[in-house]
């Protein structure tokens, strides 16, 4: 399975590997040294952990591109003992993937797949730091879900599940179990997304009046199923019958509580195919007892599954199932290939469509950006290098010069290429596209972007970019700026990712491999000397230039070379009396 070129560098910890791995080369801090395995797995191909069960369709997907281990029902220590041998990860709603797991991991675990909607069992702060992307199957339960949804309602109103379990207690008892009527009865559907909104079209279809409360759904998309849109106070206190639909965020736990019961209408039905945590579930049980609640059907719980003895699932007026939100062979199937689909593309560097901790950024983009996503993480290594220790790297700007509008030249994955280039070498943690933002605040990078508008044609989409360090000392001066920063400018030529200038000089050296700079008093056969110094140690030069302000004035000669010269090769290069610095910048 070929990787794009260069691309899985947004997702791993690829380290001056010149030819681009299939899968993530991992670093291994190892008595301080650092120590490159490549720990793909059996046969080259990732290893990837299912810890709940999946779909076969989704199981065969990945075992076509991966090693993969299904083991289910793991406690939190086997997970973490297991983790740390497997690239990526796939739960559902059963699994808890806390800091503990990605710390186990040791930054191996490039993904995190989650084979329905929720992420809420998932740490999406520590996932995010630890640079592993978490994808989840957004659409293929909507429906499960939303035919659970008014499979309870349906059955609460009915009491079918009492009346079931007392028929075949070798019961009859009509009276005990008259339900009510749904049609003509108020539906307040909390959370107006792809699941509520499917509710609410089947409950218009039972003759429901359909209100909703939704702070982030368009009006009009209500209106379009004939469903008002209200607020959470008109809502709660004008319906029959609350079904819950949000997902479990800071905002939506315990939502309803003894507060929000008491506003409600006396007698209201509850139905709950979300998360358990959007309810106090202490306080629905005084509801219940005291009759504000008439009765609730439950699918999900604040802790799953609930203690034997749970009163809400033992209290007559409940209805309750075991998360079966998702549970129909459709729905399972559907999750298992949309995740596999995700987790693989995603471990070849590609960004899923589904990415919950970083940006969605188009596959056409990604092609298209494919040289610059080099050039950019290049420079960054370059800028960073040329910094006295001890100074400090707070300010990076980055310009990117383009004649496209600024619309239409998406600079995400540029920006986090940069901030790796400029952290990596000197931390010791890698850095992609999820993490890059996180790991630069957290050093107290501040990194700020500006767009220089060209008029020429739009067709490259980037003419040159640069990386400019602030509040810093050079260990090369010819680096500084006019404002005396480090600036470098890098170009990409023929495809080849290029630095064209360094300071105020012009040059022109192929960022393929490393590069030595060296400041001189322009005059003929300096190429020639240094060439002649390099050659004798067998190191091959890739690009030679030379950048000058003027003849016979000072000039900056930047060398290309395949292979790291020697401390004395690099002396020999700084005692020709006509250099009066030079740098070697490692890339
Ligand atoms: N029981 C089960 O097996 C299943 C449960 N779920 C749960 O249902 C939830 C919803 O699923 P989807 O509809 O696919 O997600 P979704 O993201 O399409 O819809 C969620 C909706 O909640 C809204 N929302 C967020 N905060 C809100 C607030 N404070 N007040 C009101 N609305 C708010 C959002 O604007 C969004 O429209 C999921 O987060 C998941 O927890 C989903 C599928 C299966
Ligand atoms: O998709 C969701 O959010 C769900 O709650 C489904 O949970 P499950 O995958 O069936 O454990």
């Amino acid at each position: 399975m070929a990787t794009p070129l260069g691309l899985s560098s947004l997702f791993s910890s690829r380290i001056h590997t010149t030819t681009p791995s299939l899968f993530p080369i991992h670093r291994k801090e190892f008595n301080r040294r650092r120590i490159i395995l490549v720990t793909a797995g059996g046969g080259g191909k990732p290893t990837i952990l299912v810890a709940e069960k999946l779909g076969q369709a989704g199981i065969d997907l990945l075992k076509k591109h991966a090693n993969v281990d299904c083991s289910y029902d793991l406690s939190v220590e086997e997970l973490c003992t297991k983790i740390s041998l497997c690239d990526a990860l796939i739960v559902r709603s059963g699994t808890k993937v806390g800091r503990d797991v990605f710390e186990s991991s040791r930054g191996r675990l490039k993904v995190v797949g989650r084979a329905g909607v929720g992420i809420d069992n998932v740490d999406l702060a520590a996932a995010t730091e630890y640079g592993c992307l978490v994808v989840n199957a957004p659409t293929a339960n909507t429906v499960a879900a939303a035919e659970h949804g008014i499979a309870l309602l349906t059955a609460m109103a009915r009491n079918v599940a009492q009346a079931d379990a007392s028929i075949k207690a070798g019961k009859w008892m009509r009276s005990k179990y008259v339900g009510v009527s749904l049609v003509g009865k108020t539906l307040a559907v909390l959370g107006f997304g792809k699941v509520g909104s499917e509710v609410a079209r089947r409950a218009r279809g039972l003759g429901m009046h359909v209100i909703t409360h939704d702070p982030y759904a368009p009006a009009d998309r209500a209106r379009a199923i004939g469903v008002e849109l209200v607020s959470f106070e008109v809502a709660i206190s004008t319906a029959d019958f609350i079904s819950l639909h949000l997902p479990l965020t800071a905002a939506t736990s315990k939502m309803l509580n003894d507060e929000t019961f008491a506003r409600m209408k006396r007698g209201v039905r509850i139905v709950n195919v979300a998360r358990g945590g959007v309810i106090d579930e202490d306080a629905l049980l005084r509801a219940l007892d005291s009759g504000i609640v008439a009765q609730a059907a439950l699918d999900v719980f604040t802790v799953e599954p609930p203690v034997k003895d749970n009163k809400l699932v033992l209290h007559e007026s409940v209805t309750a199932t075991p998360h079966l939100g998702a549970s129909t062979m459709e729905a399972q199937e559907g999750v298992a290939v949309e995740i596999a689909e995700a987790v693989v593309g995603a471990l070849r560097g590609e960004l899923a469509a589904t990415a919950v901790n970083a940006p969605m950024v188009p596959p056409e983009v990604l092609r298209e950006l494919k040289p610059y996503v080099v050039l950019a993480e290049k420079l960054g290594r370059l800028a960073v290098q040329l910094v006295t220790g001890g100074s400090g790297v707070d300010a990076v700007k980055v310009t990117y010069a383009s004649s496209r509008s600024p619309d239409d030249l998406d600079t995400r994955l540029l920006r986090a290429m940069v901030i790796k280039g400029l952290i990596e070498p000197i931390s010791s943690v890698f850095i992609n596209l999820v993490n890059s933002d996180y790991v630069a605040k957290q050093r107290g990078v501040k990194i700020s972007e500006e767009r220089m508008v060209l008029d020429g044609s739009p067709e490259d989409p980037i003419e040159y970019i640069t990386v400019t360090i602030a509040n810093v000392e050079s260990r090369f001066a010819s680096a500084l700026s006019e404002s005396g920063e480090i600036k470098v400018e890098g170009r990409v030529k023929q495809g080849v990712p290029s630095l064209t200038k360094v300071g105020l000089f012009g040059v022109d050296v192929s960022l393929e491999g490393s590069v030595i700079l060296c400041r001189q008093v322009d005059q003929p056969g300096m190429i020639g000397k240094v060439g002649g110094i390099l050659g004798d140690e067998n190191v091959n030069v890739s690009f030679m230039s030379v950048g000058r302000i003027a003849p016979g004035k000072q000039a900056v000669m930047a060398i290309g070379v395949d292979e790291q010269p020697s401390k004395e090769t690099l002396k020999k290069i700084g005692d020709i009396s006509a250099i009066e610095e030079f740098v070697f910048l490692k890339l």
